[in-house]
């Protein structure tokens, strides 16, 4: 079996370049590494992209056109043949599999929709543990200066308040799975790196 490892955190935490440079680490070492993302980009991922993600990133936050419950249940679409499709199959093969997001995401915001925890952990059961998911935190201040949203003050107080509640709910599931570790994403791009590097060789490598 080969390694998983999630990277969490909110919109502009840092997971995608920290992602990039995780999988490079992994393959200077000589492992072959698989690096994905959820939304995907396959077909379910393109309708979240169409349904739920229209107008980009503040087009979730200001009421999605479709229900709460049609989007949970899109997102694990997606997931389920990411799991199937992507993950299993590279894991089996011994490879790495990083994932940019995975279900840590969908009880964190869908959360903080307003669905119900037990329903959304319910609804992806399926989706396996990863040996590690890591959260990068981030002060939503912080977080929105380095993605410096162009949008008006009120979308923008809309989104900070989203924001917030999202890293609240990250910060509750650390408690709850054993397998998610909490790092300081206000640190600088290669400090994260090194502290992702020690728990990786201290929570997954020692143990192999
Ligand atoms: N540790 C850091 N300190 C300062 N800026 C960062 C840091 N990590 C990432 N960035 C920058 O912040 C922005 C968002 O980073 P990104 O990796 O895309 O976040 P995410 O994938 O979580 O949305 C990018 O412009 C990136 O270059
Ligand atoms: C995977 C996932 C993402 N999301 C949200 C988090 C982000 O705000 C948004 C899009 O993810 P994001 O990582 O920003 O993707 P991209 O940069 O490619 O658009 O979807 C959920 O609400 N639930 C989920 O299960």
């Amino acid at each position: 079996m080969g390694i998983f490892i999630v990277l969490e955190g909110i919109d502009g935490a840092g997971k995608s370049t920290q992602a990039k440079m995780l999988a490079e680490w992994f393959e200077k070492r000589g492992y072959e590494v698989v690096l994905t993302k959820e939304p995907t980009d396959t077909a379910f991922g393109k309708l979240i992209r169409r349904l739920v993600l229209t107008g980009g990133r503040e087009g979730i936050i200001d009421g999605a056109r479709i229900s709460h419950e049609a989007e949970a249940l899109l997102f694990a679409a997606d997931r389920a043949e990411h799991v199937d499709k992507l993950i299993c199959p590279s894991l089996e093969a011994g490879k790495v599999v990083i994932s940019d997001r995975y279900f840590y995401s969908s009880l964190a915001y869908q959360w903080a929709r307003g669905l119900d925890l037990e329903w959304l952990i319910d609804l992806n059961r399926f989706a396996i543990r990863p040996d590690l998911a890591v959260l990068l935190d981030l002060p939503v201040k912080e977080s929105m200066r380095r993605i410096n949203r162009r949008s008006l003050k009120s979308e923008f107080d809309k989104i900070a308040v989203l924001q917030r509640k999202v890293r609240e709910n990250y910060l509750k599931l650390v408690e709850m799975f054993p397998e998610m570790r909490i790092v300081n994403a206000q640190n600088s791009i290669e400090d994260i790196h090194n502290d992702i590097v020690g728990l990786i060789e201290e929570e997954i490598l020692k143990k192999t």
